[in-house]
């Protein structure tokens, strides 16, 4: 798998995962990840909004380094709510790799296709 400058990888985010199970249900008083669960599921998604936000006004000001930051701010959360209802990294990785070489206009009409023949909205 390619790989950032920063050797960031599949390793991570699986690492990161596994500490987000170890601490969800930890002291909230020493944990922001344990905090967050306890409050619960609609902050999480509440902070998913927001940082997905952060991320629109920073590439909105074409800040770089905001722009890195925001997005890890947006990967973390969006990996507290996949943590939520037991998803790994891994299965997020294994959808895009399976758009690979799809364009993406392509996978729209199947998508579409496939919902239309299981009789579901487009
Ligand atoms: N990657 C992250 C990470 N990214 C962002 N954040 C926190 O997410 C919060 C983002 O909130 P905002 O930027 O909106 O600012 P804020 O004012 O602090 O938040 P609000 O008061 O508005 O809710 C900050 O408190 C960040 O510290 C993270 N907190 C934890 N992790 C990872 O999770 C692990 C476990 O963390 P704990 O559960 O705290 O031990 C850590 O070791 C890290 O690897």
């Amino acid at each position: 798998m390619s790989q950032n400058p920063a050797n960031g990888s599949l390793d991570t985010l699986e690492r990161l995962a596994d500490v987000i199970d170890q601490r969800r249900a930890g002291d909230p008083d020493k944990s922001y990840v344990a905090r967050l669960f306890q409050k619960g599921g609609d902050a999480i998604l509440k902070k998913v909004g927001e940082e997905a936000t952060e991320l629109v006004m920073a590439a909105k000001d074409a800040d770089r380094q905001k722009i890195v930051y925001e997005t890890a701010d947006l990967w973390f959360h969006s990996m507290l709510a996949l943590a939520q209802h037991g998803i790994r990294p891994a299965e997020v990785l294994a959808e895009l790799e399976r758009r690979e070489g799809l364009s993406g206009l392509e996978e729209f009409a199947l998508r579409k296709l496939k919902l239309r023949e299981e009789g579901g909205t487009p």
